[in-house]
């Protein structure tokens, strides 16, 4: 019998860890036996990245939020059908570094446009398909965004950028969603080290996976 495939998310603000860790859980989970997929919002394929590079883009400061908003769903469309949907169907674990939540987050809470707003566009990208588990890596912001100042060695972008009343409101939308999800949204304290944030996630997954395999 085909193994059921299983669609994982993770989230948070900035620096918070998503992808250091996700990538190492990952890993171990292919060396477990598990076929998994990694990939990462907006972007994954070809099409999404073109759009990321247009969103986060430090030059389009004068990019209007709804255009923003309208652009990350098309993004996730397109990565959707592409990529996630067929992994899903044959019965693959796909690992994906942000998905609507960060759209209610930071288009929805933090930009102020309106949860509900948001949850309308992306139900006409997405559809039915949710991820089984969301992985919330819950961080004070200064924090992550000055772990991007120390170790990070990548570029800040237009969100980045923003200012910290904005970040600390994309955490607040966040929490607001985890409570909203209790059952889908797993909140995890990502100040801890590295060590301790990996095993639990790892732990949360690995139950998750034993259920439904
Ligand atoms: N638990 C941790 N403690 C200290 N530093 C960490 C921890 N987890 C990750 N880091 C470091 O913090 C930086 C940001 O991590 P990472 O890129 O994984 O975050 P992220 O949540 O994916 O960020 P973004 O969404 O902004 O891309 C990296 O340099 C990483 O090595
Ligand atoms: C999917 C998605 C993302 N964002 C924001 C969140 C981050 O600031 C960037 C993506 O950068 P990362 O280094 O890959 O985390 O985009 C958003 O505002 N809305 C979304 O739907």
């Amino acid at each position: 019998m085909q193994n059921k495939g299983y669609f994982i998310s993770s989230e948070g603000p900035e620096g918070a860890g998503k992808t250091t860790v996700m990538n190492l859980l990952g890993k171990k989970l292919k060396d477990e036996g598990y076929d998994v997929v990694m990939t990462r919002e907006p972007g994954g394929i070809m099409i999404s990245e073109k759009i990321r590079n247009i969103i986060l883009n430090n030059e389009h400061t004068m990019m209007d939020s709804r255009t923003e908003a309208l652009l990350y769903a098309a993004a996730r469309r397109q990565h959707l059908v592409e990529k996630v949907q067929p992994a899903i169907e044959a019965g693959k674990i796909v690992i994906c570094d942000r998905f609507i939540d960060s759209s209610l987050a930071y288009q929805g809470y933090a930009r102020g446009i309106g949860v509900e707003e948001i949850l309308a566009i992306n139900k006409f990208a997405i559809g039915q398909t949710m991820p089984n588990k969301t992985i919330l890596f819950d961080i004070d912001p200064s924090i992550g965004l000055e772990r991007i100042e120390a170790h990070s060695n990548r570029e800040k972008n237009r969100l980045d950028v923003e200012s910290l009343a904005f970040h600390e409101r994309v955490r607040e939308g966040y929490l607001s969603l985890a409570g909203q999800y209790p059952n889908r949204i797993q909140v995890i304290d990502a100040s801890r080290t590295l060590e301790e944030v990996l095993e639990e996630v790892y732990i949360v997954i690995k139950r998750e996976l034993e259920i439904i395999r």
